[in-house]
């Protein structure tokens, strides 16, 4: 049994444009992995593939050696793969514990009325609270989100994504619209998730890249340029000509 990913071929056309071309990757459990490339080089379809928002006009996609090819979004997300919440997911007017209590009662298919008192459940109380001091959350916990930092937000957004219980997480642009003096904030939770949690980081901060991930997949055209460990891409000739060039993405 082959543990994490397994990607197959996978490939997809919007009509006559093919934005994935036979990408062939194994993500294997507890991976670091970062995907670059170029502006339009199709991150955004793949990992969307990943989830299952789209579904691949070819080839598959094994978890733990199950096919999950062609499973829709929400059994994607209960056999365990996971994508960052958006921050417009985020309840602003919410404080940062009842925004990680949501997902939670959610998935534990509890009821929650916004105007009602919620009673609270010692299991998911103590899971609120583990989240809260995993992400460094616990001094911020009743602050509303709105009145937090961006950077702030982000780790929330995390936080909430890990309350899905996640084996493989996509990290889409963790770091985008952060200031750069709050980056470290989430380079630093990057690298205290889980260590049996799966990450494919997809991510144009190159520093940021460099600091958490172990393997760097490079994409262009839709197909895989070159795969290998940061120290092998930042001495590829061709990677070194794409991010030199125009279009640095
Ligand atoms: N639903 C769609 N229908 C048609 N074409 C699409 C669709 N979604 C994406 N594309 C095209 O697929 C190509 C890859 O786009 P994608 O957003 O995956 O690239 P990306 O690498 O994530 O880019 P960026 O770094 O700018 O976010 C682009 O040419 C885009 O215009």
């Amino acid at each position: 049994m082959t543990s994490g990913l397994r990607i197959r071929n996978l490939s997809k056309n919007f009509g006559g444009l093919q934005v994935a071309r036979n990408i062939t990757l194994d993500i294997p459990t507890g991976a670091r992995a970062a995907l670059i490339g170029p502006n339009g080089a199709g991150k955004t379809t793949f990992a969307n593939l990943i989830i299952g928002a789209l579904q691949p006009s070819s080839g598959s996609i094994h978890l733990d050696d199950k096919d999950i090819s062609q499973l829709p979004e929400a059994a994607r997300v209960r056999a365990g793969i996971a994508k960052t919440f958006q921050n417009t997911n985020l309840f602003k007017d919410l404080s940062v514990r009842d925004n990680i209590r949501l997902p939670i009662l959610e998935r534990e298919h509890r009821t929650f009325r916004f105007l009602e008192r919620y009673d609270g459940d010692a299991a998911i109380e103590a899971e609120v609270e583990q989240l809260l001091a995993d992400f460094r959350l616990l001094p911020l916990a009743n602050r509303l989100v709105r009145s937090l930092a961006y950077g702030q937000q982000r780790l929330v957004e995390l936080a909430l994504t890990l309350s899905l219980k996640p084996r493989i997480l996509i990290l889409d642009e963790p770091a985008a619209g952060v200031p750069s003096s709050d980056s470290h904030l989430i380079v630093d939770a990057i690298k205290r998730l889980p260590t049996d949690l799966s990450v494919l980081i997809i991510e144009h901060d190159m520093k940021l890249v460099f600091e958490v991930a172990s393997r760097i997949i490079v994409l262009v055209n839709g197909a895989v340029l070159v795969e290998g460990t940061p120290e092998e891409i930042s001495r590829d000739l061709r990677v070194r000509e794409l991010y030199l060039g125009a279009g640095h993405g």
